[in-house]
């Protein structure tokens, strides 16, 4: 049975009882903060992307004070009245959770754990206070990159990429295969996700290896507003000019991929979701152990944190919004944190729920070079340590962290 390892919370906050890292006008303490407007914030309102293989059925009742073990080199909550976080229910739920994301996949997100503090984060809204890109990589058999020449006038004539801004109330790929259309004439299906670059939560690109599937290649006889023509030209000698540099290191990446797939495919899951969020999965490794943080508040899971539209966090990028949910439960300064890249990307777009969720890898460890085989303490209730100890999912996970089997962000 995995085991659960808690910071000794005694010494911390109220009295030891868990409190919710997020609070919201309405919301009990134990609550964590809805995303959804019209959905209900239940404690243990976690559905899995895919069909559930692991209901989330226990009907959690927050116990009364935590009582710690004795004698325990690190001090494990047992919870009378209350399966602990490391029962096999949990324990279950946790394992299905993780290996949906590890494929992908991901649970809908219906409430976060850590948010900007101040007032609850706004929904985002398409073309109002988020914009998002979509750009695809063609890269033929015979090292042929197709571009499209730009119309615009700020840009007209140069070479690019077919990509351009999402349209509210359509998915990722639908997005992708209308800009597509519209830029090069030709039909397409996304192979997999191969970057995403973002300039804080209001403005985020998405880069697809992508494969065309019919359609009729623009020429020049066709230009219109959204391009002049489209054409294959050799990876070795792009045309100029460039209406940007920026795609040179995406063709690379492309290639890389073609020559080795650093990542399995990664595709936009259609899940709904109302903020800009990253879901983590913080990993901490000893030899072959990995331990992965866990919220409490609610059913045990993989923790959300919401990226808010200030100019704070604009500036800062998305990593603020992981930094700011690990420093509500670790002290960082003796730790390296490493925000490894993505295991998946969950949206819809239909119903006005333009957010998205990341489903983030990130590694802790200490800085110290000193053989640390435990995690570090966690401060207060609303996480804890969970060994994965399930065998297949211990060596999925190994297996991203030492390849760096992930979708680089920003890179
Ligand atoms: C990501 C871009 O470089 C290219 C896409 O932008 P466009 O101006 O081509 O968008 P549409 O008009 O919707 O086609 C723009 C940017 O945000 O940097």
């Amino acid at each position: 049975m995995p085991s659960c390892v808690h910071g000794n919370s005694r010494g911390s906050g109220s009295k030891g009882r868990p409190r919710a890292s997020v609070t919201s006008p309405g919301l009990s303490r134990h609550s964590r903060l809805p995303l959804r407007r019209n959905a209900p914030c239940r404690k243990d309102d976690v559905t899995v992307g895919a069909p559930a293989a692991h209901g989330w059925e226990t009907d959690w009742e927050r116990a009364p004070e935590p009582t710690l073990a004795r004698g325990s080199a690190q001090p494990v909550c047992e919870y009378p009245g209350r399966r602990p976080p490391g029962d096999p229910m949990a324990s279950e739920g946790l394992t299905g959770a993780l290996a949906a994301v590890l494929a992908g996949q991901g649970p809908s997100v219906q409430s976060c754990d850590s948010a900007p503090a101040g007032e609850p984060p706004v929904p985002v809204r398409l073309r109002k206070n988020v914009c998002y890109v979509v750009l695809a990589v063609f890269l033929s058999e015979q090292d042929e990159v197709l571009l499209i020449q730009e119309a615009k006038r700020e840009c007209r004539g140069s070479w690019y990429l077919p990509a351009g801004r999402m349209e509210p109330g359509e998915t990722i790929v639908e997005a992708l295969q209308r800009e597509v259309k519209e830029e090069a004439g030709l039909h397409c299906e996304p192979e997999t996700l191969l970057s995403v670059e973002e300039r804080g939560p209001s403005w985020v690109r998405f880069v697809f290896l992508a494969r065309p599937t019919g359609g009729i290649l623009k020429t020049s006889k066709e230009a219109d507003a959204e391009s002049l023509q489209a054409a294959w030209y050799p990876r070795s000698s792009l045309p100029t000019p460039l209406r940007a540099h920026d795609i040179l290191h995406l063709v690379e990446l492309a290639a890389q991929y073609r020559q080795q797939a650093r990542h399995p495919v990664i595709l936009p899951q259609e899940l709904p979701c109302d903020l800009v969020c990253q879901r983590l999965v913080v990993t901490f490794t000893s030899a072959q152990t990995v331990w992965v943080l866990v919220g409490t508040v609610g059913i045990p899971h993989l923790p959300v944190t919401a990226c808010g539209l200030d100019p704070v966090e604009q500036r800062g990028g998305m990593k603020m919004a992981i930094l700011r949910l690990l420093q509500e439960c670790l002290t960082l300064h003796h730790l390296v944190v490493e925000i490894k890249g993505l295991l998946g990307l969950q949206h819809l777009g239909r119903d006005h729920s333009d957010g998205i969720c990341l489903n983030v890898l990130v590694t802790v460890a200490f800085r110290s070079p000193g053989i640390q085989d435990e995690p570090p303490k966690i401060r207060g209730e609303n996480f804890f340590w969970w060994k994965v100890t399930e065998e297949d999912l211990q060596s999925q996970l190994l297996k991203r962290l030492q390849g760096s089997s992930v979708v680089p962000v920003n890179r």
